[in-house]
């Protein structure tokens, strides 16, 4: 039995995360290795002002929600958790002020002011940026550099922020770019090919951006109707109002800006990708659960999962509960109901399901046939009653039942079916299926 501290990756080199950052807590007091502190005050506009006309939705695309959280929501928890950033101000129109302030509170995004934005994206950014230079300066006091970032772009780490950041502290402005997917062409007014632009010599331009906060605040104050109406870049607004040349920083493919409605789907699989990356396996000592916990440990780290055991004789007491997603709670022989029952106390407690949800596989070990009935039957009526429950606390109960056997064939493929179950739920988070047994 591996010690429960170890965990086991799998065997690939595990692919660049591209939602590393919904996992990672930063540490409030050591900056991340290879950079230095952020010794100056930083703040960020979010724009989420827009319409999302792209996405043919009713509901603008930065409230449409996925696994129960509203996209806007984990753009701010990205910048929220970035211990150096103290202040995010939340650009949105009036009529969505009431929608945003209710997030703000049921997701507890502390470090939030909401202001109301304009008719264009840069009008709403010059909302956000006055926001600072008209208030009390006890309440909003003014940064030294403001990160300006589309608030539905809801994927971006620490690490580029802070490269951002000190671009922007030393150069005056900072501004993420990526490689351009297609080629530029320019059209004739007829519609047809007027010329194509040499592609390696473009990069498409992204956010997060950075600026000294006087810097854009006096390129937005000199700004020109025409460029308040139809622009789209503010790296261009301090270059042409304040001769300041934006340094460019190459940003990872996770950039990304949610337009269309199918960029609502990919940000969903991002996140749960993300959180299906972990388990935990909660066993009881008695050989045949020990045994079971070490076989789907192999098997779940075959599939690249990072996989804890750990050895639970006196319930959820003995686990960290805190730094995982997904439990694997084998029960053996009797259904346990009090130890899950206590599971989801703890993580309602801790608010540990608030921002993503968490996933609860209950395995059914039976050991002698004698209990096999009773125990299913016994399981089915109390797990769909305690599912519900769990579900309104962002809490995904699902129930496996296995047989224990000696023959080792037998044996062999109840687990390898328990441990394709537990990853697929762990995986899809599919609400439908809680609260049911199904048979490994
Ligand atoms: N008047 C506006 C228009 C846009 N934005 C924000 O600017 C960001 C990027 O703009 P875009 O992707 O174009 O959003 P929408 O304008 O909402 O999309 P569409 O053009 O499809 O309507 C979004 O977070 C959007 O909410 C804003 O704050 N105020
Ligand atoms: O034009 P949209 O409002 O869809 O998106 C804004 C983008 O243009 C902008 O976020 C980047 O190009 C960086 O300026």
């Amino acid at each position: 039995m591996r010690a429960a501290t170890q965990r086991d990756r799998g065997s690939a080199e595990r692919p660049v995360d591209p939602g590393r950052f919904l996992t990672r807590e930063a540490d409030p007091e050591e900056p991340a290795a290879g950079r230095g502190a952020v010794d100056f005050p930083v703040a960020v506009v979010l724009p989420a002002g827009g319409s999302g006309e792209r996405t043919g939705l009713s509901t603008p695309k930065q409230f449409c929600t996925f696994l129960t959280r509203p996209l806007i929501s984990y753009t701010i928890q990205a910048f929220e958790r970035v211990p150096w950033i103290e202040r995010i101000v939340v650009v949105v129109a009036k009529e969505s002020h009431s929608l945003m302030t209710d997030i703000v509170e049921k997701f507890n995004h502390a470090k939030v002011k909401i202001v109301h934005g304009g008719s264009t994206r840069h009008r709403s950014i010059f909302c956000g940026l006055q926001a600072f230079a008209e208030t009390d300066e006890s309440l909003l006091h003014k940064p030294k550099v403001v990160i300006i970032h589309d608030a539905v772009r809801p994927f971006v780490e620490e690490d580029f922020l802070h490269k951002i950041t000190m671009a922007a502290k030393e150069q005056g402005a900072s501004g993420a770019m990526r490689p351009l997917v297609s080629t530029v062409i320019a059209t004739t007014s007829e519609g047809y090919l007027d010329h194509s632009l040499e592609r390696a010599k473009y990069r498409a331009s992204e956010m997060p951006q950075g600026f000294l906060y006087d810097i854009i605040y006096q390129a937005y104050q000199r700004c020109s109707e025409s460029d308040f109406e139809f622009g789209t870049e503010c790296l261009h607004l301090a270059l042409h109002y304040c001769g300041t040349n934006a340094k460019l920083i190459e940003g990872p493919p996770t950039l990304w800006k949610v337009t269309y409605k199918r960029d609502l789907a990919a940000a969903e699989a991002v996140v749960k990708e993300t959180l299906s990356q972990t388990a935990c396996v909660m066993t009881e000592e008695c050989a045949e659960s020990l045994d079971l916990s070490h076989k789907l440990l192999k098997k779940l780290s075959a599939e690249d999962m990072l996989v804890d055991v750990i050895p639970n004789p006196k319930g959820v007491k003995g686990v960290s509960l805190t730094s995982n997603r997904n439990f694997i709670h084998i029960s053996v022989n009797s259904s346990k109901l009090a130890q899950i029952a206590e599971m989801v106390m703890v993580l309602e407690e801790t608010n540990h399901a608030l921002l993503y949800p968490v996933v609860i596989v209950w395995v059914l070990l039976t050991v002698s046939e004698q209990s096999a009935l009773s125990q299913r039957c016994e399981a089915a009526s109390a797990i769909m009653d305690l599912a519900r429950a769990s579900e309104q606390k962002n809490i995904l109960l699902y129930g496996v039942q296995i047989n224990h056997s000696k023959v080792p064939e037998q044996w062999e493929r109840s687990v390898t079916k328990l441990s394709q179950l537990a990853a697929a739920l762990i995986r899809d988070r599919n609400p439908i299926l809680t609260g049911q047994i199904l048979q490994a």
